[in-house]
Protein backbone atom coordinates (compact mmCIF):
# COMPACT_ATOMS: atom_id res chain seq x y z
CA UNK A 1 0.00 0.00 0.00
CA UNK A 2 2.89 2.27 0.12
CA UNK A 3 4.39 3.75 -2.04
CA UNK A 4 8.25 5.54 -3.11
CA UNK A 5 8.46 9.05 -1.62
CA UNK A 6 9.74 12.33 -3.44
CA UNK A 7 13.29 13.19 -2.77
CA UNK A 8 12.59 15.56 -0.90
CA UNK A 9 11.71 12.86 2.05
CA UNK A 10 14.55 10.64 3.41
CA UNK A 11 14.20 7.27 2.52
CA UNK A 12 12.74 5.83 5.73
CA UNK A 13 9.64 7.89 5.08
CA UNK A 14 6.90 6.53 2.40
CA UNK A 15 3.51 7.62 1.78
CA UNK A 16 0.49 5.33 2.16
CA UNK A 17 -2.48 6.31 -0.54
CA UNK A 18 -5.14 6.39 1.88
CA UNK A 19 -5.22 10.29 1.70
CA UNK A 20 -8.17 10.67 4.39
CA UNK A 21 -6.23 12.43 6.97
CA UNK A 22 -2.99 12.96 6.34
CA UNK A 23 -1.58 12.13 9.94
CA UNK A 24 2.33 11.12 10.30
CA UNK A 25 3.07 8.24 12.62
CA UNK A 26 6.01 6.53 14.01
CA UNK A 27 6.16 2.76 12.15
CA UNK A 28 8.66 0.38 13.55
CA UNK A 29 9.13 -2.00 10.58
CA UNK A 30 6.71 -4.42 12.19
CA UNK A 31 3.27 -3.43 12.74
CA UNK A 32 2.15 -1.86 8.99
CA UNK A 33 -0.54 -0.17 8.84
CA UNK A 34 -3.71 -2.06 7.73
CA UNK A 35 -5.24 -0.42 4.58
CA UNK A 36 -8.18 0.91 5.78
CA UNK A 37 -5.94 2.90 8.67
CA UNK A 38 -5.92 6.67 8.18
CA UNK A 39 -2.04 6.72 8.43
CA UNK A 40 -0.50 8.83 5.09
CA UNK A 41 3.15 8.78 6.12
CA UNK A 42 5.17 6.66 8.15
CA UNK A 43 8.16 6.66 9.87
CA UNK A 44 10.38 3.39 9.54
CA UNK A 45 11.99 4.42 12.71
CA UNK A 46 13.78 0.82 12.93
CA UNK A 47 15.76 1.55 10.36
CA UNK A 48 17.31 4.80 11.71
CA UNK A 49 18.42 3.16 14.83
CA UNK A 50 18.33 -0.62 15.12
CA UNK A 51 16.72 -2.14 18.32
CA UNK A 52 14.50 1.23 18.85
CA UNK A 53 11.61 2.13 18.03
CA UNK A 54 12.08 6.44 18.52
CA UNK A 55 14.10 7.89 16.03
CA UNK A 56 16.59 10.29 17.82
CA UNK A 57 16.55 14.01 18.30
CA UNK A 58 17.33 15.83 15.59
CA UNK A 59 16.35 13.12 13.03
CA UNK A 60 15.33 15.03 10.35
CA UNK A 61 11.76 14.23 8.45
CA UNK A 62 11.43 16.05 5.23
CA UNK A 63 13.05 18.92 3.48
CA UNK A 64 10.87 21.29 1.08
CA UNK A 65 10.78 24.25 -0.88
CA UNK A 66 7.74 26.27 -0.64
CA UNK A 67 5.29 25.69 -3.14
CA UNK A 68 4.39 29.66 -3.03
CA UNK A 69 5.34 32.06 -0.79
CA UNK A 70 5.19 36.14 -0.06
CA UNK A 71 7.12 38.38 2.02
CA UNK A 72 5.55 40.12 5.16
CA UNK A 73 4.27 43.45 4.66
CA UNK A 74 6.31 44.67 7.73
CA UNK A 75 9.61 43.10 6.62
CA UNK A 76 8.94 43.87 2.57
CA UNK A 77 11.20 47.36 3.15
CA UNK A 78 13.70 45.13 4.85
CA UNK A 79 14.33 41.94 2.51
CA UNK A 80 14.39 40.96 -0.60
CA UNK A 81 10.73 40.15 -1.79
CA UNK A 82 12.37 36.80 -3.55
CA UNK A 83 15.21 35.91 -2.23
CA UNK A 84 14.46 36.83 1.30
CA UNK A 85 18.18 38.00 1.84
CA UNK A 86 18.38 41.21 4.62
CA UNK A 87 19.44 44.51 3.56
CA UNK A 88 22.65 45.33 4.72
CA UNK A 89 25.79 47.57 3.63
CA UNK A 90 26.69 45.02 0.89
CA UNK A 91 23.56 44.40 -0.68
CA UNK A 92 21.37 47.01 -2.00
CA UNK A 93 17.88 46.49 -2.11
CA UNK A 94 15.82 48.35 -5.17
CA UNK A 95 12.30 49.45 -4.91
CA UNK A 96 9.71 49.00 -8.05
CA UNK A 97 9.06 52.44 -9.33
CA UNK A 98 5.77 51.47 -10.70
CA UNK A 99 4.58 49.74 -7.42
CA UNK A 100 6.28 51.53 -5.09
CA UNK A 101 5.56 48.27 -2.80
CA UNK A 102 7.83 45.31 -3.42
CA UNK A 103 11.81 45.30 -3.04
CA UNK A 104 14.27 43.59 -4.81
CA UNK A 105 18.04 42.75 -4.83
CA UNK A 106 18.46 42.19 -8.39
CA UNK A 107 17.04 42.10 -11.82
CA UNK A 108 17.16 37.83 -11.16
CA UNK A 109 15.06 38.35 -8.22
CA UNK A 110 12.54 40.43 -9.71
CA UNK A 111 12.13 38.23 -12.70
CA UNK A 112 12.12 35.15 -10.83
CA UNK A 113 9.27 36.80 -8.61
CA UNK A 114 6.84 37.49 -12.13
CA UNK A 115 6.72 40.70 -10.24
CA UNK A 116 5.28 42.05 -13.54
CA UNK A 117 1.91 40.54 -13.08
CA UNK A 118 1.24 41.21 -9.11
CA UNK A 119 3.29 44.93 -9.84
CA UNK A 120 -0.32 45.94 -12.16
CA UNK A 121 -2.30 44.43 -8.92
CA UNK A 122 0.16 46.47 -6.24
CA UNK A 123 -0.69 49.81 -8.12
CA UNK A 124 -4.25 49.90 -8.00
CA UNK A 125 -4.70 47.93 -4.04
CA UNK A 126 -2.06 49.05 -1.83
CA UNK A 127 -3.80 47.96 0.89
CA UNK A 128 -3.48 44.16 -0.17
CA UNK A 129 -3.57 41.47 2.62
CA UNK A 130 -1.06 38.96 2.47
CA UNK A 131 -3.17 36.15 2.25
CA UNK A 132 -4.45 37.92 -0.96
CA UNK A 133 -0.85 38.44 -1.80
CA UNK A 134 -0.15 34.26 -1.06
CA UNK A 135 -3.65 33.32 -3.36
CA UNK A 136 -1.96 35.66 -6.64
CA UNK A 137 1.20 33.84 -5.64
CA UNK A 138 -0.83 30.38 -5.51
CA UNK A 139 -2.50 31.02 -8.67
CA UNK A 140 1.23 32.04 -10.48
CA UNK A 141 2.74 28.48 -8.92
CA UNK A 142 0.37 26.04 -10.56
CA UNK A 143 2.07 25.92 -14.36
CA UNK A 144 1.28 22.14 -14.32
CA UNK A 145 -1.43 19.67 -13.94
CA UNK A 146 0.85 18.06 -10.67
CA UNK A 147 0.94 21.80 -9.02
CA UNK A 148 -2.70 22.07 -9.10
CA UNK A 149 -3.45 18.46 -7.71
CA UNK A 150 -0.87 19.56 -4.79
CA UNK A 151 -2.84 22.59 -4.04
CA UNK A 152 -6.38 21.19 -4.37
CA UNK A 153 -5.35 18.27 -2.52
CA UNK A 154 -4.60 19.97 1.18
CA UNK A 155 -7.08 20.12 3.65
CA UNK A 156 -9.89 21.20 3.54
CA UNK A 157 -11.25 19.00 0.39
CA UNK A 158 -14.45 20.55 0.31
CA UNK A 159 -15.83 23.66 1.79
CA UNK A 160 -16.68 22.66 5.56
CA UNK A 161 -18.87 25.65 7.09
CA UNK A 162 -19.34 28.88 6.32
CA UNK A 163 -16.83 31.63 7.56
CA UNK A 164 -18.29 34.76 6.40
CA UNK A 165 -14.57 36.75 6.54
CA UNK A 166 -13.12 34.11 3.83
CA UNK A 167 -16.03 34.34 1.82
CA UNK A 168 -15.35 38.46 2.39
CA UNK A 169 -11.42 37.70 0.94
CA UNK A 170 -12.71 35.60 -2.10
CA UNK A 171 -15.26 38.27 -3.38
CA UNK A 172 -12.12 40.92 -2.71
CA UNK A 173 -9.54 38.60 -4.66
CA UNK A 174 -12.26 38.49 -7.69
CA UNK A 175 -11.45 42.10 -7.98
CA UNK A 176 -7.64 42.62 -7.06
CA UNK A 177 -7.10 40.13 -9.72
CA UNK A 178 -9.59 40.69 -12.12
CA UNK A 179 -7.23 42.93 -14.52
CA UNK A 180 -4.47 40.28 -14.89
CA UNK A 181 -3.16 38.40 -17.39
CA UNK A 182 -2.85 34.81 -15.62
CA UNK A 183 -3.64 32.58 -18.54
CA UNK A 184 0.26 30.79 -17.43
CA UNK A 185 -1.65 29.68 -14.62
CA UNK A 186 -3.37 26.75 -15.14
CA UNK A 187 -5.98 27.85 -12.43
CA UNK A 188 -5.97 31.49 -13.78
CA UNK A 189 -9.42 30.44 -15.76
CA UNK A 190 -10.91 30.24 -12.11
CA UNK A 191 -9.79 33.70 -11.10
CA UNK A 192 -13.02 35.15 -10.34
CA UNK A 193 -14.91 31.90 -9.68
CA UNK A 194 -15.94 33.14 -5.29
CA UNK A 195 -16.67 29.22 -4.75
CA UNK A 196 -13.04 27.90 -6.04
CA UNK A 197 -11.48 30.89 -4.48
CA UNK A 198 -13.46 30.36 -1.13
CA UNK A 199 -12.10 27.03 -0.55
CA UNK A 200 -8.51 28.09 -1.84
CA UNK A 201 -9.27 30.31 1.06
CA UNK A 202 -9.72 27.44 3.53
CA UNK A 203 -6.81 25.73 2.14
CA UNK A 204 -4.72 28.82 2.89
CA UNK A 205 -5.76 29.59 6.18
CA UNK A 206 -5.10 25.84 6.98
CA UNK A 207 -1.75 25.35 5.51
CA UNK A 208 0.28 28.48 5.71
CA UNK A 209 3.38 28.68 7.21
CA UNK A 210 5.05 31.58 9.00
CA UNK A 211 8.30 31.57 7.44
CA UNK A 212 11.15 32.69 10.20
CA UNK A 213 14.34 33.64 10.16
CA UNK A 214 17.55 32.54 12.91
CA UNK A 215 15.73 34.08 15.67
CA UNK A 216 12.73 33.23 14.76
CA UNK A 217 11.10 36.33 13.79
CA UNK A 218 8.55 35.93 11.13
CA UNK A 219 9.76 37.58 7.92
CA UNK A 220 6.90 35.96 5.45
CA UNK A 221 4.29 33.03 4.65
CA UNK A 222 4.16 30.21 2.43
CA UNK A 223 2.38 26.87 1.36
CA UNK A 224 4.54 23.34 1.69
CA UNK A 225 2.18 21.02 0.64
CA UNK A 226 4.18 18.07 2.36
CA UNK A 227 5.03 19.70 5.53
CA UNK A 228 1.47 21.05 6.19
CA UNK A 229 0.10 17.06 6.42
CA UNK A 230 1.76 17.30 9.82
CA UNK A 231 -0.67 17.82 12.54
CA UNK A 232 -1.21 19.77 15.40
CA UNK A 233 0.14 18.90 19.23
CA UNK A 234 0.52 21.58 21.81
CA UNK A 235 2.76 18.78 23.34
CA UNK A 236 4.87 18.35 19.50
CA UNK A 237 7.72 15.56 19.16
CA UNK A 238 8.80 17.37 16.28
CA UNK A 239 9.75 21.06 15.23
CA UNK A 240 10.06 22.98 11.90
CA UNK A 241 12.84 25.20 11.05
CA UNK A 242 13.92 27.14 7.87
CA UNK A 243 16.84 27.92 6.09
CA UNK A 244 17.65 31.10 4.41
CA UNK A 245 16.84 29.99 1.17
CA UNK A 246 12.94 29.49 2.82
CA UNK A 247 13.59 25.88 2.91
CA UNK A 248 11.31 23.93 5.86
CA UNK A 249 12.71 21.22 7.57
CA UNK A 250 11.08 19.12 10.03
CA UNK A 251 12.85 17.40 12.89
CA UNK A 252 11.98 15.08 15.74
CA UNK A 253 11.95 16.98 19.20
CA UNK A 254 11.46 13.95 21.64
CA UNK A 255 13.83 10.82 22.03
CA UNK A 256 10.42 8.75 23.68
CA UNK A 257 8.20 8.67 20.38
CA UNK A 258 6.23 4.87 20.19
CA UNK A 259 5.48 3.29 17.45
CA UNK A 260 1.79 4.08 16.24
CA UNK A 261 2.32 7.54 17.40
CA UNK A 262 1.30 10.76 15.56
CA UNK A 263 4.16 12.48 14.83
CA UNK A 264 3.25 15.88 15.65
CA UNK A 265 4.71 19.59 15.05
CA UNK A 266 2.42 22.68 16.90
CA UNK A 267 0.87 25.55 14.72
CA UNK A 268 0.31 28.07 18.07
CA UNK A 269 2.32 29.61 20.12
CA UNK A 270 2.97 27.15 23.05
CA UNK A 271 3.73 29.90 25.77
CA UNK A 272 -0.24 31.24 26.21
CA UNK A 273 -3.17 29.35 28.20
CA UNK A 274 -5.33 26.51 27.03
CA UNK A 275 -8.46 28.23 26.47
CA UNK A 276 -6.42 30.94 24.19
CA UNK A 277 -4.96 28.34 21.94
CA UNK A 278 -7.66 26.39 21.89
CA UNK A 279 -9.75 29.20 20.66
CA UNK A 280 -6.80 30.08 17.73
CA UNK A 281 -6.91 26.05 16.96
CA UNK A 282 -10.66 26.52 16.30
CA UNK A 283 -11.06 30.00 14.78
CA UNK A 284 -7.75 29.18 12.08
CA UNK A 285 -7.80 25.13 11.50
CA UNK A 286 -11.15 23.94 12.80
CA UNK A 287 -10.31 21.30 15.35
CA UNK A 288 -10.79 20.86 18.93
CA UNK A 289 -7.28 19.65 20.45
CA UNK A 290 -7.41 16.37 21.94
CA UNK A 291 -3.11 16.45 23.49
CA UNK A 292 -2.47 15.65 26.86
CA UNK A 293 -1.89 19.55 27.84
CA UNK A 294 -5.28 20.39 26.53
CA UNK A 295 -7.36 17.70 28.08
CA UNK A 296 -5.21 17.80 31.68
CA UNK A 297 -7.20 18.09 34.23
CA UNK A 298 -4.33 18.05 36.82
CA UNK A 299 -2.92 21.17 35.72
CA UNK A 300 -5.96 23.68 34.56
CA UNK A 301 -4.65 26.68 32.64
CA UNK A 302 -7.49 29.56 32.69
CA UNK A 303 -7.64 32.61 31.07
CA UNK A 304 -7.13 35.74 33.16
CA UNK A 305 -8.77 38.78 30.76
CA UNK A 306 -7.48 41.51 32.65
CA UNK A 307 -3.60 40.57 32.97
CA UNK A 308 -4.23 39.76 28.93
CA UNK A 309 -5.33 43.49 28.22
CA UNK A 310 -2.52 44.64 30.07
CA UNK A 311 0.11 42.44 27.70
CA UNK A 312 -2.33 43.48 24.77
CA UNK A 313 -2.00 47.08 25.90
CA UNK A 314 2.14 46.54 26.30
CA UNK A 315 2.21 45.25 22.72
CA UNK A 316 0.38 47.79 21.32
CA UNK A 317 3.24 50.34 22.70
CA UNK A 318 5.87 47.96 21.51
CA UNK A 319 4.03 48.23 17.88
CA UNK A 320 4.65 51.92 18.10
CA UNK A 321 7.93 51.80 19.17
CA UNK A 322 7.35 53.11 23.14
CA UNK A 323 9.22 50.75 24.84
CA UNK A 324 9.58 52.56 27.87
CA UNK A 325 5.77 52.75 28.12
CA UNK A 326 5.78 48.60 27.30
CA UNK A 327 7.98 47.72 29.91
CA UNK A 328 5.72 49.34 32.98
CA UNK A 329 2.90 47.29 31.22
CA UNK A 330 5.05 44.30 31.88
CA UNK A 331 6.55 44.91 34.87
CA UNK A 332 2.89 45.62 36.15
CA UNK A 333 1.88 41.99 35.31
CA UNK A 334 5.08 40.56 37.13
CA UNK A 335 4.94 42.49 40.55
CA UNK A 336 1.34 41.71 40.43
CA UNK A 337 1.93 38.03 39.87
CA UNK A 338 4.45 38.61 42.77
CA UNK A 339 2.14 40.04 45.24
CA UNK A 340 -1.03 37.73 44.71
CA UNK A 341 1.21 34.07 43.13
CA UNK A 342 -2.54 33.00 42.51
CA UNK A 343 -4.30 35.81 41.31
CA UNK A 344 -2.76 34.24 37.55
CA UNK A 345 -1.49 31.55 35.79
CA UNK A 346 2.54 31.19 35.24
CA UNK A 347 2.14 31.43 32.18
CA UNK A 348 1.69 35.44 31.87
CA UNK A 349 4.07 35.86 34.20
CA UNK A 350 6.74 33.74 31.43
CA UNK A 351 5.31 35.90 28.75
CA UNK A 352 6.14 38.91 30.59
CA UNK A 353 9.43 38.02 31.75
CA UNK A 354 10.14 37.41 28.06
CA UNK A 355 9.14 40.57 27.08
CA UNK A 356 10.93 42.19 29.55
CA UNK A 357 14.44 40.77 28.22
CA UNK A 358 13.45 41.37 24.93
CA UNK A 359 12.57 44.88 25.18
CA UNK A 360 15.52 46.02 27.34
CA UNK A 361 17.73 44.72 24.89
CA UNK A 362 16.16 46.73 22.30
CA UNK A 363 17.12 49.51 24.72
CA UNK A 364 20.48 48.97 25.33
CA UNK A 365 20.21 47.65 29.32
CA UNK A 366 22.12 44.84 29.38
CA UNK A 367 21.96 44.02 32.74
CA UNK A 368 17.85 44.59 33.38
CA UNK A 369 17.59 42.24 30.39
CA UNK A 370 20.03 39.48 31.41
CA UNK A 371 18.11 39.49 34.42
CA UNK A 372 14.87 39.32 33.16
CA UNK A 373 15.31 36.77 30.80
CA UNK A 374 17.11 34.34 33.01
CA UNK A 375 14.11 34.72 35.32
CA UNK A 376 12.05 33.51 32.22
CA UNK A 377 13.79 30.37 31.42
CA UNK A 378 12.45 28.33 34.26
CA UNK A 379 8.62 29.13 32.50
CA UNK A 380 9.68 28.66 29.05
CA UNK A 381 11.65 25.50 30.46
CA UNK A 382 7.82 23.76 31.86
CA UNK A 383 6.04 25.29 28.48
CA UNK A 384 8.10 24.63 25.66
CA UNK A 385 9.47 20.88 24.73
CA UNK A 386 13.23 20.71 26.31
CA UNK A 387 15.02 20.41 22.58
CA UNK A 388 12.61 23.47 20.84
CA UNK A 389 14.31 26.50 18.58
CA UNK A 390 12.58 29.50 21.40
CA UNK A 391 13.94 27.73 24.06
CA UNK A 392 17.38 27.40 22.43
CA UNK A 393 17.43 30.75 21.31
CA UNK A 394 16.77 32.02 25.30
CA UNK A 395 19.30 30.60 26.32
CA UNK A 396 21.53 32.05 23.65
CA UNK A 397 20.42 35.20 24.66
CA UNK A 398 21.16 34.89 28.44
CA UNK A 399 24.75 33.24 26.79
CA UNK A 400 25.45 36.44 25.19
CA UNK A 401 24.33 39.10 27.61
CA UNK A 402 26.05 37.10 30.31
CA UNK A 403 28.91 37.38 28.23
CA UNK A 404 28.92 41.13 27.77
CA UNK A 405 28.28 41.43 31.49
CA UNK A 406 31.15 39.84 32.05
CA UNK A 407 33.35 41.50 29.54
CA UNK A 408 31.76 44.96 31.17
CA UNK A 409 33.07 43.89 34.69
CA UNK A 410 36.81 42.86 33.38
CA UNK A 411 36.75 46.19 31.77
CA UNK A 412 36.27 47.98 35.16
CA UNK A 413 38.51 45.44 36.95
CA UNK A 414 41.42 46.36 34.62
CA UNK A 415 40.88 50.11 34.74
CA UNK A 416 40.24 50.22 38.81
CA UNK A 417 42.59 49.13 41.19
CA UNK A 418 40.45 47.25 43.57
CA UNK A 419 37.28 45.10 42.35
CA UNK A 420 35.95 41.64 42.54
CA UNK A 421 36.08 38.71 39.95
CA UNK A 422 32.90 37.96 38.30
CA UNK A 423 31.81 34.63 38.13
CA UNK A 424 31.58 32.76 34.72
CA UNK A 425 28.24 33.26 34.02
CA UNK A 426 27.91 32.71 30.46
CA UNK A 427 29.18 29.62 30.23
CA UNK A 428 26.37 27.23 32.00
CA UNK A 429 23.84 29.20 28.98
CA UNK A 430 25.97 28.18 26.08
CA UNK A 431 26.12 24.50 27.28
CA UNK A 432 22.48 24.74 27.44
CA UNK A 433 21.83 26.12 24.10
CA UNK A 434 24.44 24.27 22.00
CA UNK A 435 22.69 21.00 22.30
CA UNK A 436 19.25 22.34 20.78
CA UNK A 437 21.71 23.86 17.97
CA UNK A 438 23.81 21.37 17.00
CA UNK A 439 20.60 18.91 16.54
CA UNK A 440 18.07 21.18 15.51
CA UNK A 441 19.71 24.37 13.53
CA UNK A 442 21.86 22.35 10.93
CA UNK A 443 20.85 23.38 7.61
CA UNK A 444 22.67 22.48 4.30
CA UNK A 445 23.79 26.23 4.32
CA UNK A 446 24.38 26.37 8.57
CA UNK A 447 26.57 25.07 10.98
CA UNK A 448 25.68 25.41 14.66
CA UNK A 449 28.23 27.67 14.68
CA UNK A 450 26.85 29.86 11.77
CA UNK A 451 23.76 30.09 13.32
CA UNK A 452 25.51 31.03 16.84
CA UNK A 453 27.61 33.50 15.00
CA UNK A 454 24.35 35.02 13.17
CA UNK A 455 22.54 35.42 16.13
CA UNK A 456 24.81 37.35 18.37
CA UNK A 457 23.65 40.25 20.06
CA UNK A 458 25.19 42.92 18.95
CA UNK A 459 26.12 45.21 21.64
C1 LIG B 1 -2.20 21.55 8.05
S1 LIG B 1 -3.51 20.42 7.99
C2 LIG B 1 -2.83 18.96 8.62
C3 LIG B 1 -3.00 17.77 7.72
C4 LIG B 1 -4.40 17.26 7.58
N1 LIG B 1 -4.75 16.42 8.70
C5 LIG B 1 -4.56 16.46 6.28
O1 LIG B 1 -4.83 15.28 6.34
O2 LIG B 1 -4.36 17.04 5.23
C6 LIG B 1 -4.47 21.09 9.26
C7 LIG B 1 -5.78 20.40 9.47
O3 LIG B 1 -5.58 19.08 9.98
C8 LIG B 1 -6.51 18.80 11.01
N2 LIG B 1 -5.76 18.62 12.27
C9 LIG B 1 -4.49 18.98 12.52
N3 LIG B 1 -4.12 18.62 13.76
C10 LIG B 1 -5.17 18.02 14.32
C11 LIG B 1 -5.42 17.44 15.59
N4 LIG B 1 -4.49 17.42 16.54
N5 LIG B 1 -6.65 16.92 15.81
C12 LIG B 1 -7.62 16.95 14.86
N6 LIG B 1 -7.44 17.50 13.63
C13 LIG B 1 -6.24 18.02 13.36
C14 LIG B 1 -7.45 19.99 11.07
O4 LIG B 1 -8.55 19.71 10.25
C15 LIG B 1 -6.64 21.09 10.49
O5 LIG B 1 -7.39 22.12 9.90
Amino acid sequence: MNKACSSLFLSFLTISENEEFGRFYCYDGHDEPSSSDSTQIIYRASDNRKGGTSPRIGTLLLKEQPNCFCVSEEQRSRICNYCFREKSEGMKLSRCKACKYSHYCSMECYNADQHLVECKALQKHPQVTNSMRLMLKCFLSCKTVEDVEKIENLSPKQSMKDIEDLKQLAILFCDYVKELDLSISLIGHRKTDVDYLYLLFQKIQRNTFSICNDEMNVIGSGLYVHTSLFNHSCVPNCTVLFDSKKNIYVRVINSNIKAGEPLTINYVDLLDVTPNRQHKLDKQYHFTCQCPRCTSTVNSEERNTHVESMLEMANDFKQKNQLQEAINCYSRVVSKKKSSPKLFHDIYLGIALNALAHNYVELGEFEKAYHYAVESLPLLEQYYPEFYPILGLQYLMCAKLGAHLEEEKHHQARTQTTSSFTPNISSQWFQKAFPIFSKLFIHEDNTPFDVLRRNQITF
